[in-house]
């Protein structure tokens, strides 16, 4: 006992004294750091507090400037804050509370408030589609909606968001030259899939992740006319752009969703650090070849010459033809072609959920993967296929001589058709602002207020028996397949996936050509195996897509299919 005494106290002589003086500085020392973080929980609690203040009270205030007599959907059980809770739900609800408005007011020539929390959305009537594309920009305006959308002048390259909104070389260059550029498409995208799909043979089923494969062939595709060989398969640059595009649509995400009107010049102006960052970075790729095609244009050389035809000359040649000479600053123009990789306007979650917008090239890739999981999960799949086949076989291979030969694949052009009708990129469309002083009347007599935006219905009014008769909500492959067939492209008031009148995208046809060949070379080359149901799509708010994830099973056809 007495020397377990011993010991002890030795023990403690031993130990205690110093360690006793250094706790009590720890002591204090983490007490003061305890404090600190304590002061800058409550500071950042405050703060918080005071930002989740802003945006209740802002998004109250601007829900209380919503046109009164029309009726709001989505506010069924909600008795505290209906409207900003419908608003919030937004996010999750998906489509049902379209399908409410549609069911209620929309099928009875009625307008109706839904829920957002971009803006007080008013959705018109199926019959208004027509009058509204008819309006100027100066009374029901498509491109205030587009900067208010894009951040344009902001998030995007100078010198002036009107610069940013100049489609002429697309609507004029690219429309234009599709058949001329066709065998280039047409040789990149044999290369891409050969290069994606090395591992699919003959002799078995292969697990495919079409989505990734068809996103990955069409950014090729659309890059080899955007910045030519070999950058459109350099997956540096690939990386670079997605980057941009990751960060430009996380931007655009958060300024769609969180950030109410009062505070929008505040965030997009922190927001453009990090887009013009990525911009840059991207830009660096290519502007060594801006630079020397602007040099030569400066000794006297213009217009389009053997391998200059392509998305950078048309800008370059487009741009000298404007007065303000910063139209010309190798900058602009290269953040002019990074913009096109951008447009349609819609916002996919990836599979890694990083929120990006959707660039040009993967529009046509994620809507020509609407095509191939609307087909594969159709009950009509089993006899429409080897049709399919059949004309790619026939068609296919003659395109190198004549691109025009495209035209005759007339099956594919219905099934294209019928996914834009039954599954359109995005269930509302004709997003517009009304600009004019004072307001405006709708021709069913409903008075829309100045700043008022309206949106068209699409998806719902695409599947509506009553308008379109029995079978109008079935996919049916080859519905436009007849004697007097409609093409993928053709726009008219009940058909929108591609919008209406000015602002209807101009895109479309190049859109078409390349999802023609894309999936004509599959059809071509490949056997696909029926899918029982469809794998489970990526949701955001009422848009649905093919996740990269969903597998197929291909295994290639046997014989001189496609050599
Ligand atoms: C399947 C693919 C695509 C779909 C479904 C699609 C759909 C749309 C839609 C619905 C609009 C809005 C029209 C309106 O408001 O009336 C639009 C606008 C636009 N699209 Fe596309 N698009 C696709 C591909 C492309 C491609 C490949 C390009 C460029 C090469 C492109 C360029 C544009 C541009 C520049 C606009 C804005 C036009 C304007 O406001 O004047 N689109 N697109």
């Amino acid at each position: 006992m007495f020397s377990n005494e011993h010991d002890t106290d030795s023990i403690r002589f031993q130990v205690v004294p110093k360690p006793k003086e250094a706790t009590v500085t720890e002591h204090v020392k983490l007490i003061g750091f305890v404090f600190t973080l304590l002061n800058y929980a409550a500071r950042g609690l405050i703060f918080g507090s005071y930002l989740i203040f802003l945006f209740v009270f802002l998004q109250l205030v601007r829900i209380s400037k919503a046109p009164k007599d029309i009726p709001w959907v989505g506010l069924k059980n909600r008795k505290f804050l209906p409207k900003l809770r419908a608003c919030l739900s937004e996010l999750w609800v998906g489509q049902e509370m379209l399908d409410e408005g549609y069911e209620k007011y929309g099928k009875q020539n009625l307008p109706f408030i839904l829920p957002s929390m971009l803006w007080n959305t008013v959705i018109l009537p199926p019959s208004n589609a027509t009058w509204i594309a008819q309006q100027p920009d100066s009374i029901l305006s498509g491109n205030t909606t587009m900067e208010q959308m894009m951040g344009l002048g902001y998030l995007t390259h100078g010198p002036n968001a009107e610069s940013c909104r100049d489609f002429t070389v697309i609507r004029k260059d690219l429309t234009r030259q599709i058949m001329g550029l066709s065998n280039q498409v047409h040789e990149e995208i044999q290369a891409a899939f050969d290069d994606e799909l090395a591992g699919v043979g003959e002799d078995g089923w292969t697990n495919v992740k079409l989505q990734k494969v068809l996103l990955d062939v069409s950014f090729r595709a659309g890059n080899r006319i955007f910045v030519g060989l070999p950058m459109c398969r350099d997956k540096a640059y690939k990386k670079a752009v997605d980057r941009w595009t990751a960060a430009f649509g996380m931007s655009t995400m958060m300024l769609r969703l969180l950030v109410p009107e009062g505070l929008r010049g505040l965030f997009l102006s922190a927001a453009a650090i990090p887009t013009k960052f990525f911009e840059r970075r991207a830009a660096r790729f290519f502007l060594p070849r801006i630079e020397e095609r602007l040099a030569r244009l400066k000794e006297g050389g213009t217009g389009i010459k053997g391998e200059d035809n392509d998305m950078m000359q048309w800008i370059i040649d487009q741009n000298a033809t404007k007065a303000d000479p910063r139209e010309l600053e190798p900058a602009n123009i290269a953040g002019k072609m990074i913009l096109f990789n951008i447009f349609g306007k819609c916002t996919p979650k990836t599979k890694e959920h990083k929120l990006t917008s959707l660039p040009a090239t993967a529009t046509t890739g994620v809507q020509s993967g609407n095509t191939m999981f609307n087909l594969l999960t159709s009950p009509h799949a089993l006899s429409t296929m080897p049709q399919l086949q059949t004309e790619a076989s026939q068609i296919m291979p003659q395109l190198q001589h004549d691109p025009r030969q495209i035209r005759e694949m007339t099956k594919l052009d219905s099934l294209l058709r019928e996914t834009l009708r039954y599954h359109p990129m995005t269930p509302q469309g004709l997003v517009r602002q009304v600009v004019k002083p004072g307001g405006l009347t709708t021709p069913d007599g409903v008075y829309l207020p100045e700043g008022t935006h309206v949106h068209s219905i699409v998806k719902n009014m695409h599947h509506d028996l009553d308008l379109f008769g029995a079978g109008a909500d079935e996919f049916d492959p080859l519905r436009y397949y007849k004697p007097e067939q409609k093409s993928a492209v053709h726009i008219s008031s009940d058909f929108l996936p591609w919008g209406l009148g000015k602002h209807a995208c101009p895109g479309r046809f190049f859109a078409v050509h390349l999802m023609k060949l894309m999936l004509g070379e599959l059809f071509l080359k490949y056997d696909f195996e029926n899918l029982g149901e469809k794998p489970k799509p990526v949701r955001l708010g009422d848009m649905e897509f093919p996740s990269e994830e969903a597998v197929v099973r291909m295994r290639r056809r046997k014989g001189n299919v496609g050599a």
